[in-house]
């Protein structure tokens, strides 16, 4: 299975800032107990690197990938560390190139036709979508979607249990990213039951668009 089909069978990916990864662990059960083993762990924080390695050793079932990838120093130290894909808030072609090189999926931010034509002369064939709300949201990716046949969104920020589901129920969506139910303050105070009853919901909905598509 590639990476963009693992994505796409999650539904949801949650996007994760961990400032210490000694949360890493029980933000892994409560993800895979709420049925979502899988995880964009950011790079915004030092303990990136640390904890997706924590997490793959206590759940090697899981799906974890770098986000937040700003430096090919980072697509390295996500490597090493098990990342099994790397996403960048915005395309930056020297990453994308990196990554085509060692054939390591990427997934760029693209908002414009002008950053999909540079995803499209790569072969990409999915693109984050981001900041998803604040760039005109679903409306706005089909609009992108028109002129480029076949590639597939994953888009993120200000994504919810609210707002998702006319997301999923689009076939340009691949996946939606979110990091509503692993907000930090909910980490930080060890709320992981909680992060696990919210992951769960979004599972729920997942299913349920899917449930629909099918019939
Ligand atoms: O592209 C990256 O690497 C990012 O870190 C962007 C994140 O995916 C969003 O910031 C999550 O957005 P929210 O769900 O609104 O919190």
């Amino acid at each position: 299975m590639t990476a963009a089909e693992k994505i796409k069978e999650m539904g949801i990916v949650p996007v994760v800032v961990l400032e210490d990864a000694m949360d890493a662990k029980p933000l892994a059960k409560a993800l895979c107990e709420g049925g979502l083993p899988c995880a964009e762990v950011t790079f915004r924080t030092a303990a990136a690197k640390e904890s997706i390695r924590i997490m793959l050793e206590e759940y090697p079932e899981m799906f974890v990938g770098a986000g937040t990838v700003l430096m090919t120093r980072q697509v390295d130290e996500a490597i090493e560390a098990g990342a099994k894909f790397i996403v960048s808030p915005g395309l930056d072609p020297e990453i994308v190139d990196y990554c085509i090189e060692k054939q390591i999926p990427v997934f760029p931010g693209c908002v414009t036709a002008s950053e999909l034509a540079q995803a499209v002369k790569r072969g990409l064939e999915v693109v984050k979508f981001f900041p998803a709300e604040t760039s005109g949201g679903l409306a706005a990716i089909k609009a992108l979607a028109a002129p480029y046949v076949g590639m597939k969104f994953m888009p993120t920020g200000g994504i919810n249990l609210k707002n998702v589901r006319s997301y999923l129920e689009s076939d340009v969506i691949l996946a939606c990213g979110g990091s509503w139910m692993v907000k930090k303050d909910l980490i930080q105070s060890g709320q992981f039951d909680a992060i696990r009853q919210m992951t769960a919901d979004a599972v729920a909905l997942v299913r349920e668009v899917r449930g629909s598509q099918e019939k």
